[in-house]
């Protein structure tokens, strides 16, 4: 059962939950525009894939154990998958095995975490401002979906970013109207 809430900042590691004990219904998570489902066919998953008209996918494995260049090479692809930022398509990710967490920004900007496992599909729209971790676990291989050519630059979040500030007030605007 995927486990959805708002973050709590505090001084435990990414990987740790940051559980709030403030749940977070997935219809409001679909407000902000993210769709969760639990799938637990790839059948299924290359359906809504065609119906949405994605054209590329690759696999992605993080695992503690197995990553080349070992832990430190892991710990800094972590770090970039960690960095707010923005896609500028719709994407689509599936896990496949093991555990992590996305954190979305809610519209007060309070980080909204979902703890993801095996056969949760999240549907992130263009522009949401992100991150993923692992969890405890150091483990997940997932299916990333991307509608176009792969495009595998993400636009930060930084101060004085304009261009994706931009693009932040467009997402949230189109959600209202
Ligand atoms: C488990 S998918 C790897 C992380 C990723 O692709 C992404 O976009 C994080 O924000
Ligand atoms: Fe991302």
């Amino acid at each position: 059962m995927v486990k959805i809430y708002y973050y709590k900042e505090d001084d435990s590691p990414m990987t740790a939950p940051h559980d709030s004990g403030e749940p977070v219904a997935a219809e409001e998570l679909e407000k902000l525009g993210v769709f969760y489902k639990y799938i637990d066919s790839q059948a299924s998953v290359d359906n809504l894939a065609t119906e949405r008209q994605y054209k590329n996918r690759d696999y992605i494995t993080l695992d503690g154990a197995t990553f080349p260049g070992g832990e430190e090479a892991l710990n800094a692809k972590l770090d970039v998958f960690f960095n707010e930022h923005i896609h500028e398509d719709e994407e689509i990710r599936y896990i496949i095995d093991g555990t992590g967490y996305f954190d979305v920004r809610d519209n007060n900007d309070r980080w909204v975490r979902t703890l993801v496992e095996k056969y949760d599909l999240l549907i992130l729209p263009a522009g949401i401002y992100h991150r993923f971790t692992l969890t405890d676990d150091k483990f997940v291989k997932a299916l990333r979906l991307f509608k176009d050519e792969p495009k595998w630059v993400a636009l930060n979040r930084i101060d004085g970013n304009t261009e994706s500030n931009e693009f932040r007030k467009e997402y949230f605007a189109s959600l209202s109207s």
